[in-house]
């Protein structure tokens, strides 16, 4: 049994090698063994693994939104080329591909929840690079689970919420977009959901073939940035955290008031019936982990 990961020093990295140790986790490819820049690095080192993979769990990304956008080239060579040679490298190899993409695939025009087949339509360079990343992964053939989740934080790493409450601590009011709607997720809630799936498997290729396709993975309900914002704040004020900012000074805003070389979907709001149904679960509502979060910064 072979599963291996690619990057594990990011938000859900991290936490994959926690979630993926029970499957004996056979090798973690950080940047140092394989360097995305090159896509044509991703082959000999998935080929030179002691073991042949039976799941290739891909947990890089460039997910720096306003730098892609003046950084398209290299955006494009880690969310998208590189995806490609994995894949068709997990295809040659009859292995799995576990994949993330994101909400900003979408243009966020729609009145209601996204469903999986609904179209695509990127407002920026690094949604746009997601989505060529999935759409390669799709036509390569390779069995796949392309699992698009939204507003990532994790206890380590860079992320809003921890943005939210080091601004907090240095000033007495924060301005936050109040029209972005979508549920953050966390990083642990996503690699959980990742040992879920191919555990329902056995990591049988037949199975994994079959259950192959985009999943919206994201936590229950929804907020905006500012509430999302809001409860950081709030949570971490009553756990005694002091802040120059108390919660009813984090000020809502329109997204015209907070320009930014990329645009953002105004509705990131996933629709999670198909991975709850697939594989009988039922998602934690965003609130969940981010107090158990923000709880673990305090105590820290
Ligand atoms: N963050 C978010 O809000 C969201 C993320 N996603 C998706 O979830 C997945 C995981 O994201 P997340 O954990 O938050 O990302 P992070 O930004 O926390 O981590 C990114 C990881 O990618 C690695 N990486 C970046 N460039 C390269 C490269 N050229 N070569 C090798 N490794 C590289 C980083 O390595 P290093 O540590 O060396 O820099 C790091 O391990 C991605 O697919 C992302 O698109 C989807 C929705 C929201
Ligand atoms: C720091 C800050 C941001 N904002 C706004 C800007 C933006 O509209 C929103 C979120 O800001 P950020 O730049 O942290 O978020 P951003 O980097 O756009 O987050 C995205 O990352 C990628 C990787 C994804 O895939 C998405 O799901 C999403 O999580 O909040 C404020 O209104 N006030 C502030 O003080
Ligand atoms: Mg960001």
């Amino acid at each position: 049994m072979s599963v291996v990961l690619i990057g594990g020093n990011g938000q859900v990295g991290y936490e994959l090698r926690r979630a993926l140790a029970p499957f004996g986790l056979s090798a973690v490819l950080d940047r140092s063994r394989l360097d995305l820049n090159d896509p044509d690095a991703v082959r000999p080192a998935i080929e030179a693994l002691d073991e042949r993979p039976k799941v290739i769990v891909n947990a890089t990304a460039y997910t720096a939104v306003d730098k892609a956008e003046d950084d398209q080239a290299s955006a494009d060579r880690v969310n998208h080329l590189s995806v490609a040679t994995l894949a068709e490298t997990a295809r040659d190899l009859g292995a799995c591909l576990v994949h993330y993409s994101t909400d900003y695939v979408f243009d966020g025009s729609k009145d209601g929840l996204y469903g999986e087949d609904d179209p695509t339509g990127p407002l920026g360079v690094y949604g746009q690079t997601k989505l060529a990343g999935e759409q390669a992964i799709v036509r390569s053939g390779a069995a796949h689970l392309i699992f698009r989740t939204s507003w990532v934080y994790a206890r380590r790493g860079k992320n809003f919420a921890a943005t939210m409450l080091r601004l907090a601590a240095d000033r007495e009011e924060l301005s936050v977009v109040a029209d972005q709607v979508g549920a953050p997720t966390s990083a642990e809630l996503i690699a959980d959901v990742t040992a879920i799936a191919l555990g329902s498997t056995s990591l049988d290729p037949d199975r994994l073939r079959t259950i192959s396709g985009i999943y919206h993975l994201v936590a229950a309900g929804e907020t905006s940035w500012h509430g999302f914002a809001r409860h950081v704040i709030e949570r971490a004020s009553a756990n005694g955290r002091p802040l120059k900012a108390s919660p009813d000074r984090i000020k809502p805003i329109a997204t015209a008031d907070y320009p930014t070389p990329a645009k953002r979907p105004a509705n990131s709001r996933l629709n999670i019936g198909k991975i709850e149904r697939t594989f009988g679960l039922q998602m934690p509502r965003w609130t969940t982990h981010v107090d158990r979060t923000v709880d673990q910064w305090c105590e820290a």
